[in-house]
């Protein structure tokens, strides 16, 4: 049995931190400094980390940046304060925050109060309405990463049948507008939990991307053999990370996303393009 191909989300990423390092020194020159914004609310260690790594690589390809840090007894109000302190702060061109807020904070509202132009994750609804009408604008950095991903490793994408597993509002949603642009042209399957028969979908794929947040719930005899898989959702254990993808997957799979050093750095990798491109933009 042969094992798949892996598509490294940590080379793609260092290559695409080398190429904005050159775009900001470039900003720079001509006085634009881009600088990135992050709002954390509460105490949850795997945002904490995400957030960590953000600002890591704005310091690596030279992005100034601003982290904001409430507690989860944080109110809307308070949150909003941030969000209307980030617009308004010219240092900051662009700014995310991070989800998920507690459940006590409205969601919906806190993001559409972010300024359309400084909205370094394409979550604002005006945002989100471009890249359904096919205007420019920021892209959501998952989806986003995904496709950089398999366009580095010469996936074809045009005329595939993709099969997404997942409909959220960071991954799934968002894909399956991304993949149907005429830029991308694929058929895609959006598949979630009240769907019959996942496995039949996923079986028919070119491409899976598995982004539910189920543990080992895509098993290898749900794959045609030599399609593409991307492992994106994640479970945290007491045994370590498991992914949506199980790991026998790897011997029935041509390629393969794993959960950890796959989808995750080119996440963080096209943050900083969506940074350094609204800089571009201004
Ligand atoms: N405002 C947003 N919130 C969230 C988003 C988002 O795009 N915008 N996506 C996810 C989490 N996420 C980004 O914030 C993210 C996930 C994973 C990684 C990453 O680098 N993962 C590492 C593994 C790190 C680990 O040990 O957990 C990897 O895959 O190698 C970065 C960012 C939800 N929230």
């Amino acid at each position: 049995m042969t094992t798949a191909t892996l598509l490294d989300g940590k080379a793609a990423a260092a290559d695409t931190k080398r190429e904005l390092t050159e775009r900001v020194e470039t900003l720079k020159s001509r006085g634009i400094a881009p600088g990135l914004g992050t709002v954390l609310v509460g105490d949850d260690p795997a945002s904490h980390s995400y957030v960590g790594g953000k600002h890591r690589d704005c310091a690596q390809v030279g992005i100034a940046s601003i982290r904001v840090e409430l507690p989860g007894t944080a109110t809307q109000a308070d949150v909003e304060a941030a969000v209307l302190k980030l617009n308004a702060d010219p240092a900051c061109t662009g700014f995310i925050v991070q989800l998920p807020l507690p459940a006590h904070i409205d969601t919906h509202a806190v993001l559409e109060l972010i300024d359309p132009a400084k909205d370094a994750d394409g979550l604002h609804p005006a945002n989100l309405g471009r890249l359904v009408l096919g205007m420019p604008g920021p892209l959501p950095c998952t989806p986003r990463g995904i496709i950089d991903l398999l366009r580095r490793n010469h996936v074809p994408v045009t005329g595939q049948q993709f099969c997404v597993i997942g409909c959220g509002l960071t991954v799934g949603r968002p894909l399956g507008l991304m993949l149907t642009r005429s830029s991308e042209h694929a058929t895609v399957t959006l598949c979630h939990e009240a769907t019959q028969d996942i496995a039949a979908h996923a079986r028919a794929a070119d491409v899976v991307v598995a982004a539910a947040g189920v543990a080992h719930l895509v098993k290898p005899d749900w794959i045609k053999p030599g399609a593409t898989v991307l492992s994106v959702g994640i479970t945290r254990t007491v045994e370590g990370i498991l992914g949506d993808v199980h790991p026998d997957v790897d011997q029935v799979a041509g390629s393969l996303a794993p959960p950890v050093g796959g989808v995750g750095p080119m996440t963080r990798a096209m943050l900083l393009t969506n940074i350094v491109e609204a800089a571009e933009r201004n």
